[in-house]
């Protein structure tokens, strides 16, 4: 097996997000610093069977921070490794050519005050069946040393930013929003409220559709406002980077939308979740002079459209900047599990809140005994 601690090195990174719509998984070859390049990515579904018992394990906090959940484990692992197998294939990758690959896993429970976060994946098993080193429990130090645990991704977008024009803000439009903020060295990132969540969910309840495709139903609609100013008196708005939040956070308080009508209340939920945006200007230390989306959400036209026209500068998916939105967190654990062997951090005070900067991750290899 080739040193891990030296010299460029080619990872695959995976990962499935908060709305658990597929694996994602990708290819990045660095040398944990600045060189980057990557290759293609792709989705794979879970099992309905899979999705279905970590829908139902995430509505039940309780389980999902203390009980072991073996078999779900079990499951999740070998979707995820069935996922890595097909990438493999669909892109004719040699695997002796990988050096590693990066777990991120499935967040099920994360509880940074109770320092506690919980990203459900078998790391041991994925390296023996693959014969490769794996790097899973990306999130667990920064949590266990009193860090928000996420946002993970910038320090990759602030390698990919370099030679860029700056200050940049990258946003993540996932279920929930976050940012970073790159203006040379430094970095300053932390998740902006409710993103495309609080729209799904309603939409789903609504018109049994997953989402609101192209944002048509919120453009639609008459935005409430004295309902998005309630929204916003939110005390997390103004609360000074870094900071985090779950998937369900705000979700009690988007039901104040329920007795407007379906494209009423979607342009209300909308309405809330760019305020939240906007409100992002307040903790960065100059004004960015471009916005570049990545995340589900950027497809979303009512939302890009909004977006600019509240900042008055830019704001492009990040395939503008030739990046690829649809892989960007999947290459961020393949970046990051190079970064975890050669000892780099992680992230930063100004990332997670982390006392120093700190590395992570929990290094697997095949050949160990389990
Ligand atoms: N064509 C589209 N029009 C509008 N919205 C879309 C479209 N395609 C995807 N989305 C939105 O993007 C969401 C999925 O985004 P993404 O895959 O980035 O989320 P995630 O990675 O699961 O979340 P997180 O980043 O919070 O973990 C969908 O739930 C939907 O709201
Ligand atoms: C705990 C957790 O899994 N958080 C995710 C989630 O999805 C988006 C947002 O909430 C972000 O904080 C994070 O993921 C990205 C990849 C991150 O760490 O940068």
């Amino acid at each position: 097996m080739r040193s891990l601690e030296q010299g460029s090195l080619t990872a695959i990174g995976v990962i499935s997000g908060t709305s658990m719509d597929g694996i994602d998984v990708s290819v990045v070859t660095s040398d944990g610093r600045d060189a980057v390049s990557f290759g293609a990515g792709a989705s794979y579904p879970y099992r309905d069977s899979t999705r279905r018992d970590l829908q139902a394990l995430i509505a039940d906090a309780d389980r999902a921070s203390a009980e072991p959940l073996v078999e779900l484990e079990a499951a999740v692992t070998a979707d995820h490794l069935a996922a890595i197998e097909r990438f493999i294939a669909d892109h004719g990758l040699d695997k002796a050519a990988i050096d590693l690959v990066g777990l991120h896993g499935q967040t099920v429970y994360h509880r940074p005050q109770r320092r506690f976060t919980r990203q459900m994946i078998d790391g041991p098993a994925v390296a023996a069946a693959l014969g490769i080193p794996t790097i899973d429990r990306f999130r667990y130090a920064d949590v266990a040393a009193g860090g928000e645990g996420a946002p993970f991704a910038p320090l990759y977008h602030r390698a990919l930013a370099q030679g860029m024009e700056q200050p940049v803000m990258v946003l993540n439009l996932g279920g929930v929003g976050n940012v970073t903020y790159i203006d040379g060295e430094a970095v300053v990132a932390f998740d902006t409220g409710p993103a495309s969540a609080i729209l799904d969910d309603f939409v789903l309840r609504r018109l049994g559709r997953p989402y609101d495709a192209d944002g048509a139903l919120a453009a639609g609609g008459k935005v409430h406002d004295d309902l998005v100013s309630g929204f916003m008196a939110n005390p997390f708005f103004d609360r000074p980077a870094p900071k985090s939040l779950d998937r369900n956070d705000f979700h009690r308080r988007a039901q104040v939308v329920e007795p407007l009508s379906d494209a009423d209340g979607a342009a209300t939920l909308a309405a809330f979740t760019i305020e939240s945006l906007v409100a992002a200007l307040r903790h960065v230390p100059r004004v960015p002079r471009r916005w570049l989306v990545g995340g589900g959400g950027r497809l979303n036209r009512h939302f890009m459209a909004r977006l600019a026209q509240r900042l008055g500068v830019p704001v492009e998916p990040v395939e503008a900047a030739g990046w690829d939105g649809d892989a960007l967190e999947a290459q961020t654990f393949a970046y990051l599990a190079i970064r975890s062997v050669k000892g780099l951090p992680l992230s930063l005070p100004g990332t997670t809140g982390v006392p120093e900067p700190l590395t992570g991750g929990r290094l697997n290899r095949p050949d160990q005994a389990r």
